[in-house]
Order: structure tokens, then C-alpha cells, then sequence
């Protein structure tokens, strides 16, 4: 028994340890089993992407300037920031972990990437090779230069005037046959064409006397008298260079004035793109502060040749003001000229007229007024010179600028304007085109009304 006992009692005892180990096991296996729901549920929370807050715009396009208008700040330079698509920098880097790789340049404009603003990161443009920077895109324009403009614009020129051309060569075809009649004939012809009774009375009584001279004169003849006498009418010899050069130590001054409609902004602008091809430095100075849109449009003009322009951001503010400004900002950044545009309309003449000459006077505190152009529209014949005599008299006028000769048969107004005025045709605008202003040339003038 005992034995049986003692034999019973070990076994008795293994069978509690085994108890005691089944416990054990299903408490491990319940407590393990306990631990994986919590890791999985936390897993499971935690495994879901978070919802990160809206992102920053990469710091390139946040901290960006935005791009500014083409005004002229004085304290700066009067350089516009010519740098626009030249300054393409690749994206931040679109994720952290690509952080290591190299840096690339965007394929893409910078701008667009600005544009994108904090989308930028998620559509960051594929990465292209490391490779030298792909070619800026060309935002100044390059003007075409002065010379030949008259040769390629006279067939407008001719155009418009064949009619006077082709009038006077029909009268004298005749040859010999030159009665009061056929002299008439011219008469008309030149006055139609806007030549002013004078100019018209000295060229006919000067080829009659030639005439007279030679007793009778052929169609050929009578022709080459004609392109002498206009010629002669025309004056070669005036002076037309127009002062656009530094003077001593400071930019030359050229005041644009005119009537509103006569083309004066735009041919500031076409003139600044003359000088600029001839690699002038110009400033342009936005004075028609009458007309809101005038400032935009002459800094349009000047951006597209890479020219800054001084302009006030208040409609109405004084044009003598942005004229001194333009002057002085000019003299600071030693351009070789600063060109003055201002307006051409006011509630009356008088306030008009009184306005230039106080711009005038304004100018002249910082520096003299070197060239003082007229800009006249040829299409308007006698009641543009009537205008032109009221600017006469409140500004110097040094030259004129006849536009739209393109659109008129009245070529003649070019010794009307010179006679009455007593200052050179020095400029003349052939077309809306951008660079359809060209410097005055009296013989291809000529050429262009009779061939
Ligand atoms: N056909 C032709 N059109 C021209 C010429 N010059 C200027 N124009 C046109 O004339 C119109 C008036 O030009 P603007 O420069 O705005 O005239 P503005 O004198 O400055 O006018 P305001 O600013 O109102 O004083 C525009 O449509 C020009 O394109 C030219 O030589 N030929």
C-alpha cells in the first residue's frame, strides 16, 4: 500500500504538475493571443495612411517674387529684369527619400512650377539628364536696324502716292505740248497732295522757267525736272539726325509731344526700338498721365525691347512729376537717352498747352530738352498743321514725326509741315508694324511718289 502509495503518490504528484502546466500553456496561449489583437489592432489603426495637413508650397515657389511689371523703381536698376525664362531651377525634391539623387534641372519653365503652387510636389516634372541648361526662351525682341527701313517701306509710300506720281507724269506726257492747261493740271494735282499753295506755285513757276529756258522739253525730261524740283522742295540738305546721344556727362532729353491719336505712344515706342538697334541705352518716360491705359501701353512697347519705362501708378498724376523722375532716373543709371511721351489731350487746349510747357520747364530743372518732336498724322493735312502751329508755340518743336504716311495720298504735307514750321520731317511712320518708323530720306521720298 505504501508502496502503492508511494508508488501512487509520484504519480498523484506528476498529475498536478501536468494540471498546472495545461493552466499555464492556455494562460500563455490566451495572454499571447490578447497581446496580437492589441498589436494588430494597433497595427491596423496605425497602418492606414495618414491624412497629413495641407502642404506648404515648396519654399522656391513661396518665397518667389511674383513678376512685376516693367516699371522703373529708382532706387534699382532702370533695367527690366530681362532674366524671364532664363532662371528655369529644378523643383524642390518631390519626396524626402529622393533627397539623396542629384540635383536636375526642370524641363519645365520655372514659372509653371510657381503656378503650381503646393501641388508642386506631388506633379513634380519628370527629371531629365543632368544636361547643360536647355536654351532660354528669347523674350526681347530684337528690332531691325535703321538702315533700309525707308527702302523697305517706300513701296508703301509709293502706294499711297502713286496717284500724285502718276497724275504729274500723265500731265506731261505730252511733251512739247505744254499749254496753261496742262499747268493747271499739275496745280491741282500738287495742292490735292497737300504741298501748300507756296510750295506748289514755286515748282511749277521753277519747271515752266526751265521749260522756257530749253524751249521744249521730252516726257523723260520733263520728269527728271520734276524729281529735281521736288527734291529741291523737299531739302535734302536739313539736318535730321535726331539728338539721341549721351551730351557730356548726361543722357540726351527727347520730349515726344502731339495730338491723342496721332500715333505719339507708338512711336515712342517704334523709336526706342530704332535707338535700341542701334545700341543705345533708352529710358522711356510714361508723361500722358491724361490716359490711363498710355502708361501700359508705352511700357508694353518698352519691355518687348528689353527698355524700362518711369511711369506713376496714379491716373491723373502730374506729368511734369514722372517727366522729372524719368530725367533723373536717367541721368542716375547714365542711359544715352530718355525719351518723354505725354498727352496729347486735356479738357482744353489752353490747359493743354499750359501742361507741356510746365513739363517743359520741369525737364529743364534736371537737365535741357535736347530734341523736341512733333508728332503729326499726315492723313489729317491742313487741320494737323493748324495743330502743329499751338504746339509751336508752347514747346520748341525741333522736328517732326510724320506717321501713317502709308495710309494717304497727301505726301506733299512733308513740305507743307517743313515750311510752315521751319523744322525737319525727321522721322516717318509707314505702318502699324512695330518697326514701320523710319528715319526720313528726301530722295527716296522722291523716288517713291514719281517711279
Ligand atoms: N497706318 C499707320 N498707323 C499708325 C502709324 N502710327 C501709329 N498708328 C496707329 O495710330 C493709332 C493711334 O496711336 P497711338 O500711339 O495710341 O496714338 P497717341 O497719339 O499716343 O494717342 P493718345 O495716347 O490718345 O494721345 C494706333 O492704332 C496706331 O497703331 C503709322 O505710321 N501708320
Amino acid at each position: 500500500m505504501t508502496r502503492g502509495r508511494h508508488d501512487v503518490g509520484p504519480v498523484c504528484h506528476d498529475g498536478r504538475v501536468d494540471q498546472l502546466w495545461e493552466i499555464l500553456v492556455v494562460l500563455t496561449v490566451v495572454l499571447l493571443g490578447a497581446v496580437g489583437l492589441a498589436v494588430a489592432f494597433l497595427r491596423g489603426k496605425g497602418g492606414k495612411t495618414k491624412e497629413l495637413p495641407p502642404q506648404e508650397p515648396p519654399p522656391a515657389a513661396k518665397d518667389a517674387p511674383q513678376r512685376k511689371a516693367n516699371t522703373y523703381t529708382p532706387s534699382s536698376t532702370a533695367k527690366i529684369d530681362t532674366s524671364k525664362g532664363s532662371t528655369a531651377t529644378a523643383p524642390p525634391p518631390a519626396d524626402t527619400d529622393e533627397r539623396d539623387e542629384p540635383p536636375v534641372r526642370s524641363a519645365e519653365p520655372k514659372e509653371k512650377v510657381e503656378n503650381r503652387g503646393g501641388t508642386a510636389v506631388e506633379e513634380a516634372p519628370a527629371p531629365v539628364e543632368p544636361a547643360p541648361a536647355p536654351p532660354t526662351e528669347p523674350s526681347i525682341e530684337e528690332p531691325e536696324s535703321a538702315r533700309g527701313r525707308m527702302t523697305r517701306l517706300s513701296s508703301r509710300m509709293a502706294a499711297s502716292n502713286s496717284a500724285m506720281g502718276k497724275g504729274l507724269l500723265g500731265a506731261f506726257s505730252g511733251g512739247g505740248k505744254l499749254d496753261e492747261s496742262v499747268w493747271e493740271e499739275v496745280e491741282d494735282i500738287l495742292l490735292g497732295a497737300d504741298l501748300g499753295v507756296e510750295a506748289t506755285t514755286e515748282l511749277v513757276d521753277n519747271l515752266k522757267k526751265r521749260v522756257k529756258t530749253e524751249g521744249s522739253a521730252s516726257p523723260e525730261q520733263l520728269e527728271m525736272w520734276l524729281h529735281e524740283e521736288l527734291l529741291k522742295l523737299v531739302d535734302p540738305t536739313m539736318d535730321r539726325r535726331i539728338a539721341a546721344s549721351r551730351v557730356g556727362d548726361r543722357p540726351a532729353v527727347v520730349m515726344v509731344v502731339g495730338v491723342n491719336g496721332t500715333g505719339k505712344t507708338t512711336t515712342v515706342g517704334k523709336l526706342a526700338r530704332v535707338l535700341v538697334a542701334e545700341d543705345k541705352e533708352v529710358l522711356l518716360g510714361a508723361a500722358d498721365t491724361f490716359r490711363a491705359a498710355a502708361a501700359d501701353q508705352l511700357e508694353t512697347w518698352g519691355a518687348r525691347v528689353g527698355v524700362a519705362t518711369v511711369r506713376s501708378e496714379k491716373e491723373g498724376a502730374d506729368p511734369a512729376a514722372v517727366a522729372f523722375d524719368a530725367v533723373k532716373a536717367g541721368k542716375d543709371e547714365e542711359v544715352d537717352v530718355v525719351i518723354i511721351d505725354t498727352a496729347g489731350r486735356l479738357h482744353n487746349k489752353v490747359g493743354l498747352m499750359d501742361e507741356l510747357s510746365k513739363v517743359k520747364r520741369v525737364i529743364e530743372k534736371q537737365s535741357p530738352i535736347d530734341e523736341c518732336l512733333l508728332v503729326l498724322d499726315a492723313t489729317t493735312g491742313q487741320n494737323g498743321m493748324r495743330q502743329a502751329q499751338v504746339f509751336a508755340q508752347a514747346v520748341n518743336i525741333t522736328g517732326v514725326v510724320l506717321t501713317k504716311l502709308d495710309g494717304t495720298a497727301k505726301g506733299g504735307i512733308v513740305v507743307l509741315v517743313q515750311r510752315e514750321l521751319g523744322v525737319p520731317v525727321k522721322l516717318v511712320g509707314l505702318g502699324e508694324g512695330a518697326d514701320d518708323l523710319a528715319p526720313f530720306d528726301p530722295k527716296a521720298f522722291v523716288d517713291a511718289v514719281l517711279d
